[in-house]
């Protein structure tokens, strides 16, 4: 219980301490205004009901046409007090949930959290990010606004409800128990207690496995959204595997798991049901039953009768929140657990039992440095050993090794991305670029693609165009500055990693580290854009990881993962 109240109140805190929060604090308090003034609009409807039935019993027409003209104007002050209500809930809701995303996108993109606690990296990794942050985010604001609007103006509703049962209940119940005589006095205000608790234990009862269902519930959603969006981001591959029995296979088997769970949560939601919709029913007449002793002993009138009715109903439906409000809780506990455990994962990424993580890591240098590098994965395998080695400013290096030694992971420890393992890596001062075998192209055009991650409205005129004609992507201009999205559709791997090369040519980085960059081209074309890649950018540092030797480029210097071929040429021991 205080696990949960501790979320809640962070992920509060995110709400109202984010960039306007004060505008969204006062808007809560309009609202929540508007909300309290149900509470008398309520009460004018119970003095109402006893001035309506009473000039019915008299039989008193002009009364009641009066009474009649009483209602439109409550209902009509009640609706306006909603319809306001409503719109400025809904303008808070989107303030609310745009600072909860923007702070969830900060966080997840901030120290590449995203990369640390991507699905299968480690045991730690958050499930379906992207449902946390564009879903959960809406209904975590809907629900807490909901549920803590309601619950507030429940509270003064409570007790404004109570102080008037308690005036009109004046009538005790008596009776004989065991030759005892018997009077509670106000029994009905005890009454109405006494019969909220045993429903709220009855409901909490019934209703507990439900939170866990519905946290299941969404993750089973999100698996089966992402294996369709998975699909469609491999069209090719599967299409041209005939893999649609496979995907189908798997799409089944995720849409099953939802059916599993979905029965198990409608089945739990029968059961609650079974319980509290009749209760929502009884509600209504129950008071009318206890009050009704009083009534046939002519201690009220049949307009009291309904005024009683009407404060007894106010008393239950407030007190009986939390049982109207389970499922919508129940939801709401399991949206606040999986968007907390969101922020508690991307701050304090829970180390991978059993890998090592003790690299001394030093940045800002002149040069390269490896010295008692030896890496691990997160499971704790340690990786082909790596040689001691240091690169300066301006050399060409080619990192080899077999496959699966570990070079594209020495890439990412180079990155400052890969914890685990031993052993000291400085790394130089300096704009660094990685290019990995498959180029990541953003949405957007050749031009967002090429300039990547810089903002192609940022460079000078026609140096987009310009990259693209050397590397070969002339003819796959369609339109001036690049910025035709079709154009990136259908590009071959080899065109793709020719984006890659552009990229470098714009980006103009001090430190190239190409793993597998150019592994899609024929051996000419490589070496023909290798060359022009080093005559534009002399000052480069050119670090490349690749099966065959990067012919073209001059002075290349071999640093080998794993133990190092006997052909060695120029080993680079420190
Ligand atoms: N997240 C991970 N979990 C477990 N093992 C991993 C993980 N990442 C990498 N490995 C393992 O580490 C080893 C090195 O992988 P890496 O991709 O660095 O090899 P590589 O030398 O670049 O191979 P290739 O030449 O085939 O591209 C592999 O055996 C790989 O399975």
């Amino acid at each position: 219980m205080w696990a949960l109240l501790g979320r809640f109140r962070r992920l509060i805190l995110i709400c109202i301490g984010g960039p306007g929060g004060w505008r969204g604090g006062a808007l809560y308090v309009v609202v929540l205004a508007l909300e309290l003034s149900s509470v008398w609009i309520g009460l004018q409807l119970i003095a109402w009901n006893a001035d309506f039935y009473n000039a019915l019993e008299r039989v008193d027409a002009a009364a009641a046409v009066t009474q009649i003209g009483v209602f439109a104007v409550l209902i009509m002050t009640s609706a306006a007090r909603f319809l306001l209500s409503d719109y400025l809930r809904k303008r808070l809701l989107i303030w609310w949930r745009e600072v909860l995303t923007s702070a969830a996108l900060d966080c997840w993109l901030a120290d590449k959290t995203f990369w640390r606690l991507r699905p299968g990296a480690s045991p730690d990794s958050v499930e379906n990010p992207d449902q946390r942050i564009a879903e959960d985010c809406r209904l975590f604001v809907r629900g807490l606004l909901r549920e803590t609007l309601d619950l507030i103006s429940g509270l003064v509703g409570l007790f404004t409800y109570v102080t008037l049962l308690w005036s009109l209940s004046t009538f005790p119940l008596a009776f004989t128990l065991f030759g005892f005589g018997i009077e509670i006095p106000r029994y009905m205000v005890w009454l109405s207690f006494i019969y909220v608790a045993i429903s709220s234990v009855i409901t909490h009862g019934l209703g507990k496995p439900l939170k866990s269902l519905f946290f299941e519930q969404e993750a089973r959603e999100a698996n089966f959204r992402y294996a369709l969006a998975r699909l469609r981001d491999s069209a090719t591959e599967v299409a041209l595997s005939d893999g649609e029995p496979a995907e189908r296979r798997l799409l089944d088997s995720h849409f099953a798991a939802i059916r599993a769970n979905w029965r198990r949560l409608i089945r739990r939601e029968v059961i609650v049901g079974l319980f509290t919709r009749p209760y929502f029913q009884t509600v209504l007449q129950v008071p009318i039953f206890f009050a009704l002793p009083a009534y046939l002993a002519g201690a009220m009138t049949l307009g009291g009768l309904m005024q009683i009715r009407s404060a007894f109903m106010n008393v239950v439906t407030t007190l009986s929140w939390f049982i109207f409000s389970y499922r919508d809780l129940a939801d709401l506990v399991a949206t606040t657990e999986r968007l907390d455990g969101l922020f508690q994962a991307s701050k304090a990424p829970l180390p991978s039992p059993g890998a090592p993580r003790d690299i001394e890591r030093v940045t800002g240098g002149e040069r390269l440095r490896v010295s008692g590098l030896r890496l691990a994965t997160p499971t704790g395998a340690w990786l082909r050993p790596v040689p001691d080695a240091e690169v300066g400013r301006g050399e060409r290096v080619w990192v080899r090794g077999p496959s699966g030694a570990g070079k594209s992971t020495l890439f990412a420890a180079f990155a400052g991305l890969w914890p685990y393992g031993e052993g000291r890596l400085e790394t130089p001062a300096g704009a660094a670029l990685f290019m990995p075998q498959r180029p990541y192209l953003p949405q957007g055009g050749l031009a967002e693609a090429a300039a990547y991650p810089l903002d192609p409205a940022a460079l000078p005129n026609g140096a987009v165009e310009d990259a693209l004609r050397l590397v070969g992507l002339g003819g796959r201009l369609t339109t001036p500055g690049g910025s035709d999205e079709t154009a990136v559709q259908g590009l071959s791997g080899g065109e793709r990693q020719r984006v890659a090369l552009a990229r470098l040519l714009l980006n103009r980085p001090d430190w190239a580290y190409l793993d597998e960059a150019t592994s899609a081209l024929d051996e000419p074309a490589e070496a023909e854009l290798l060359a022009m890649l080093e005559a534009r950018l002399p000052d480069t540092t050119f670090i490349v990881a690749a099966h065959r030797r990067p012919q073209s480029l001059t002075g290349l210097r071999e640093f080998h993962v794993g133990p190092a071929p006997r052909d060695a040429e120029d080993r680079l021991t420190a």
